[in-house]
């Protein structure tokens, strides 16, 4: 066995495990994990580390979020490779980290206003991903007690316990913070809420850009772009999304329900009659209409069939068209021959046509 095949198999015993905090233009930013025993004392646990050549040949994409085996570290020059990248348990495409465990919505009480419908999307996006789904409510120093109270006690019968919490005042962070040790969680929530300010409180080392509250849509005006892992003392790891307004649902229209708290319970103790009850207006169907966002649920399971039909139409239409490569080198799509019965008739055809006809008209 050579060296290199000796010092492979060691490796294999006791793999230097990290996870990927961040890419940056082909290389990616390693946390190792603490206490293994080749780590000397003293130095970084980061490492900044290129994709063996191997994981590139067989396609193997490298995410925020992975879970990675690193070799050949260089402690004084903070350097190491990734030579496998472990099974993940979640991946998500916006934003793309894997392994998250846990989406953490915040919404503001006001400024900008907590419009029920927007976060009623924004749970049913979250709750989409099949992941542990979280939410906070912030700015409470902007508010009186009775508001507050009243929005926990009408999301409460939504399903969820959302947390009141001041991330200018840091009321209420001590007990969220117990919640992320340990997990990845991605926060999310529209623009101008705080989140990037909640993150510049747990995280001490990250200082992101924020300003006011601004302009006609209430926008705070920081932006968040590229997809960052941020360690957090106590354990856990947290990312920032871009803040957007109005999340879409790629999902199913018989899917939905599924997602709304409130319709789970009746559907795991009965069944409707219809296998494929939507819920709206089939007899015999285990889903009350009393509960708050009835309507909501069905708006969007009418948004989900409208666009399953734009889908189909668009499906259609691609396989009546044809990539054609212009003089300039694009690509387009041009309208194919239609089929048959479109089709001008060559003369051959209609000749054949007219003499099929005469035969015809012989036989009668
Ligand atoms: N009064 C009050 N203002 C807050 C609080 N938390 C954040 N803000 C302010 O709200 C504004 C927007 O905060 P950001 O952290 O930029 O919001 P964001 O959600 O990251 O916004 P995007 O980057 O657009 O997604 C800033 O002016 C913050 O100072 C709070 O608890 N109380
Ligand atoms: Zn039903």
């Amino acid at each position: 066995m050579s060296d290199r095949e000796t010092a492979l198999d060691e490796l294999e015993i006791a793999p230097l495990v990290g996870t990927v905090l961040a890419v940056q233009a082909n290389f990616y930013r390693v946390q190792l994990d603490p206490q293994h025993p080749d780590i000397p004392a003293g130095v970084s646990r980061f490492l900044l580390c290129t994709r063996r050549s191997r994981l590139k040949k067989i396609g193997q994409k490298v995410m925020v979020g992975d879970r990675a085996i690193v070799e050949e570290p260089d402690w004084e020059g903070g350097r190491g490779a990734i030579s496998q990248v472990l099974p993940r348990t979640s991946e998500l495409d916006r934003p793309p980290i894997a392994n998250v465990d846990r989406i953490l919505l915040v919404f503001a009480l006001v400024d900008p206003p907590l419009e029920p419908y927007q976060l009623s999307r924004f749970l049913v996006k979250a709750e989409s991903t099949g992941l542990e789904v979280g939410l906070c409510l912030n700015k409470i120093d902007l508010v009186t007690p009775e508001v507050v109270d009243r929005w926990c006690d009408r999301l409460q019968k939504w399903g969820y316990d959302p947390q009141p919490i001041g991330v200018s005042s840091g009321f209420g962070l001590t007990e969220l913070r117990r919640g992320l040790a340990g997990k990845i969680t991605v926060v999310s929530g529209p623009s101008g809420v705080g989140k990037s300010s909640l993150i510049d409180r747990l995280v001490p080392s990250v200082h992101l850009r924020t300003a006011p509250v601004s302009g006609k849509l209430g926008r705070g005006r920081h932006t968040t772009r590229h997809v960052e892992l941020f360690d957090l003392p106590d354990g856990g790891l947290l990312a920032d999304t871009p803040g957007f307004n109005q999340p879409d649902f790629n999902c199913e229209p018989s899917e939905l329900v599924g997602y709304f708290p409130e319709a789970r319970y009746p559907l795991s103790r009965g069944r409707c009659q219809f296998s494929n009850c939507l819920h709206r207006d089939e007899p015999n169907c285990v889903i009350a209409r009393d509960w708050e966002r009835y309507d909501h649920y069905v708006e969007f399971v009418n948004e989900a069939i409208a666009r399953q039909e734009m889908l189909q139409q668009l499906g259609e239409k691609e396989s009546n068209l044809k990539r054609k490569t212009t003089r300039a080198g694009k690509s387009e799509y041009e309208p194919k021959l239609a089929s048959k019965k479109y089709r001008r008739q060559s003369r051959r055809w209609q000749h054949q046509n007219l003499q099929e006809l005469c035969e015809d008209l012989e036989e009668v």
